[in-house]
C-alpha cells in the first residue's frame, strides 16, 4: 500500500482533466453518472449482446466490440476494428441504449463542451471513425491482469497522444465483498518498450510479480471513473455477482488539440 493518499476529484471539469493529465490528480470519480433506470432498460439487451460476443485475449470477461487492444494483437482483428467500429458504435447507441441514451454519448458531448478545442470520436488510419466504446462483462471468477494501455497504436496512426485516459462507466457492480474493484498501483509507466518486455503472452503483467495494489477503488452502480491509462491498473477477481462496464479512452494531445475518443 502506498503511503500516499489517492487524489480524487468528484466532478468532471477542465481542471480535473488537466490535473489527471499533469499527474496532480489520480482519479475522477463521479458517483451516479448513469442513473439506475438506464441499466434497468438496457441491461437485458446488454447481457444478450455480451453472451453473443467473442473476445480473443482472455476468457476472464466478455466484450461487445473489437477493442483497440485486441486490434493491436493481430492483422485480422485490426481489419475487423476498422471495418466494424462505426457499426458497433451505432449498435450500442441505437439498439442497446434505445430509449434511454448511452452514458458514453452523454460524456462525449460534455467533454466537447468543456474542453477548449472540443472532443470527438477518433479517426482510424483508414479515415473512418474508431469504435467509441466497448461494453465488458465479468462474471464470478473473472478479473483483469494488472496492465497499462499504451498511448499510441498504428491503427489510429494520425495522432501522437501525450496521454491516454481510461474511462469506465460501471452499469452494474458485484455486491459488497464480491470483488471487482479497480486496482491502482502507484506506478506510471512511461517507457512502453520496457513494459512490452515484461508483458505476459496474453495481456498485462503477472500479478504475482507485483506488490499488492496501492489503492483499490470500489465504484458503485452508475459511477464514472477516469484515470491515466499509463498507471498500472487491474480488476480484482470477482467472487460474486457480475460487473458490467462501458469503457473508452480519451486520447490527449495538447490543450490546443481536441480530445479524441476511442475504445
Ligand atoms: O474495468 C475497469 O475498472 C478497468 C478497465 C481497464 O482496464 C481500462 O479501462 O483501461
Ligand atoms: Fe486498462
Amino acid at each position: 500500500m502506498s503511503e500516499r493518499q489517492l487524489r480524487a476529484a468528484a466532478d468532471l471539469s477542465y481542471d480535473a482533466l488537466t490535473g489527471l493529465i499533469k499527474g496532480d490528480l489520480d482519479l475522477i470519480w463521479c458517483r451516479g453518472y448513469s442513473p439506475p433506470g438506464v441499466y434497468e432498460a438496457a441491461g437485458p439487451r446488454i447481457e444478450t449482446a455480451c453472451d453473443a460476443s467473442t473476445y480473443t485475449l482472455t476468457p476472464d470477461f466478455q466484450c461487445v466490440g473489437v477493442s483497440i487492444g485486441e486490434a493491436n494483437e493481430s492483422l485480422e482483428k485490426a481489419e475487423q476494428y476498422v471495418a466494424e467500429g462505426a457499426a458497433t458504435t451505432r449498435f450500442i447507441r441505437e439498439s442497446l441504449f434505445a430509449g434511454v441514451g448511452s452514458p458514453v454519448d452523454r460524456l462525449l458531448s460534455q467533454l466537447d463542451a468543456l474542453w477548449p478545442t472540443g472532443a470527438e470520436v477518433a479517426l482510424t488510419r483508414a479515415g473512418g471513425p474508431a469504435l467509441l466504446n466497448v461494453i465488458r462483462r465479468w462474471r464470478s471468477g473473472g478479473q483483469a491482469n494488472p496492465h497499462i494501455d499504451q498511448r499510441n497504436s498504428d491503427i489510429l496512426g494520425g495522432y501522437a497522444f501525450t496521454r491516454r485516459l481510461g474511462v469506465n462507466v460501471y452499469l452494474e457492480v458485484p455486491p459488497e465483498n464480491g470483488g471487482g474493484e479497480l486496482e491502482l498501483w502507484d506506478t506510471v509507466v512511461d517507457d512502453e518498450l520496457e513494459y512490452l518486455e515484461q508483458r505476459r503472452h496474453d495481456y498485462g503483467l503477472d500479478r504475482e510479480r507485483l506488490a499488492a495494489p496501492d489503492w483499490t477503488v470500489r465504484p458503485g452502480n452508475g459511477d464514472l471513473l477516469i484515470f491515466d491509462a499509463s498507471r498500472v491498473h487491474g480488476v480484482r477477481r470477482l467472487t460474486k455477482g457480475q460487473r458490467v462496464a462501458m469503457a473508452c479512452f480519451l486520447g490527449v494531445r495538447g490543450a490546443d488539440d481536441s480530445l479524441a475518443l476511442f475504445a
